[in-house]
């Protein structure tokens, strides 16, 4: 395959904000950027806002929803006062969608081939021998066994990696410059999610495309990229490296969300530091730390507006108690 290497953004948004109806918004200010080829991780719990960004930085929120942003680039386009038919542009050529259950993104009805091959159709790259060429060329890419049978094969007739394979492939056709996957092996069993997430490294390699990969799995996160953003109650409250974020936890939610991840050395699951609790939406209308309210260490100070500052280089969190206490053991520091 000869992939185009982007050298722009895959996306570059600032200052996000979006809202259902006259609700209040259920993702204010996030700021995020996806360089070429890297992946960046978004995680936070159930109702923080992951899938809305994903939807609004491909122009997939329902009609209800209102997006502000002072900045939302999509590859190199500027989308922010983008419309119906722009969108149609830039989804599934510039930017392309993998969702968690890979059975809603294919029609049962048509060869998986045949599927691919329509991508390219769609948006003129390609007239029907070349698209059905391109097709095969796909599905070696994302490693299905056997191509030429499989491109013959209906969705029913194959497993759930290698439907997602699929699915993979439909979403790179066009060679895009981003890949939004949503919760993309939540829906398989732990060895598929594995190759899954493999496969998702190998591609932003080999064609160059940025992915965001939004997941409630810090595992899948810590395993699979180059930067998290760490969600709760539609805000970014820390932000780093992986590796550096899951060791040096500096806002108190991500350090609740690590010590929550079971370890082969853990006590019995009901014995686990589990955060007590759900994202409520008097918490996206507090001026202050919004994870207050469930925190163990907040104090009157936490009422007040934070921000997000700079606890390492290129590590940021928006808990100015962070200085104050040890959490990567959840305690009070010792003077
Ligand atoms: N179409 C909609 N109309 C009204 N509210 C919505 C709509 N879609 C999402 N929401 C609300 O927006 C908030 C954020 O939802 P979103 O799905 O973005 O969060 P999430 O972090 O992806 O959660 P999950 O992991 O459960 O998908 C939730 O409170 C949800 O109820």
């Amino acid at each position: 395959m000869t992939a185009t290497i982007a050298t722009t953004d895959a996306l570059a948004v600032e200052d996000l904000t979006i809202s259902y109806g006259d609700g209040t918004p259920v993702v204010s200010g996030v700021d995020l950027r996806v360089g070429p080829g890297e992946i960046l991780g978004v995680i936070g719990e159930s109702g923080c806002g992951k899938s809305s960004i994903g939807f609004a930085v491909l122009g997939l929120l329902p009609a209800v929803a209102r997006v502000d942003a002072a900045r939302l680039d999509v590859g190199s386009r500027p989308m922010g006062d983008a419309d119906e038919d722009d969108w149609n542009q830039v989804r599934g050529r510039v930017a392309s969608m993998v969702f968690q259950e890979p059975m809603s993104a294919l029609n049962p009805c048509m060869r998986v081939g045949a599927q691919i091959a329509e991508v390219l159709l769609v948006h003129g790259l390609a007239d029907k021998k070349a698209a059905h060429a391109r097709a095969l060329e796909l599905l070696r890419l994302v490693q299905v066994p056997e191509p030429e049978l499989r491109a013959k094969q209906f969705p029913h007739q194959m497993s759930g990696g290698m439907r997602q394979r699929i699915v993979i492939a439909m979403a790179l056709a066009a060679n895009p410059q981003l890949l939004v996957a949503d919760e993309p092996t939540t829906a398989l069993d732990v060895t598929v999610q594995a190759q899954i997430l493999d496969l998702l490294d190998r591609m932003r390699r080999e064609t160059g495309a940025g992915v965001l990969l939004i997941s409630h799995d810090l595992g899948v996160i810590a395993q699979t990229c180059d930067r998290v953003v760490v969600m709760y109650a539609g805000e970014i409250v820390e932000e780093g490296e992986p590796g550096e974020v899951l060791a040096n936890p500096s806002h108190s939610y991500t350090a609740a969300l690590v010590a929550s991840i079971p370890t082969t050395s853990s006590a019995p699951r009901e014995d686990l530091p589990m955060i007590a609790g759900g994202v409520r939406d008097s918490d996206r209308a507090t001026a202050g730390c919004r994870f207050a309210a469930r925190c163990a260490f907040a104090t009157e100070g936490c009422a007040s507006p934070q921000t997000l500052v700079e606890v390492a280089p290129a590590h940021t969190a928006r808990c100015w108690r962070s200085t104050e206490l040890d959490l990567t053991t959840r305690t009070e520091a010792t003077a």
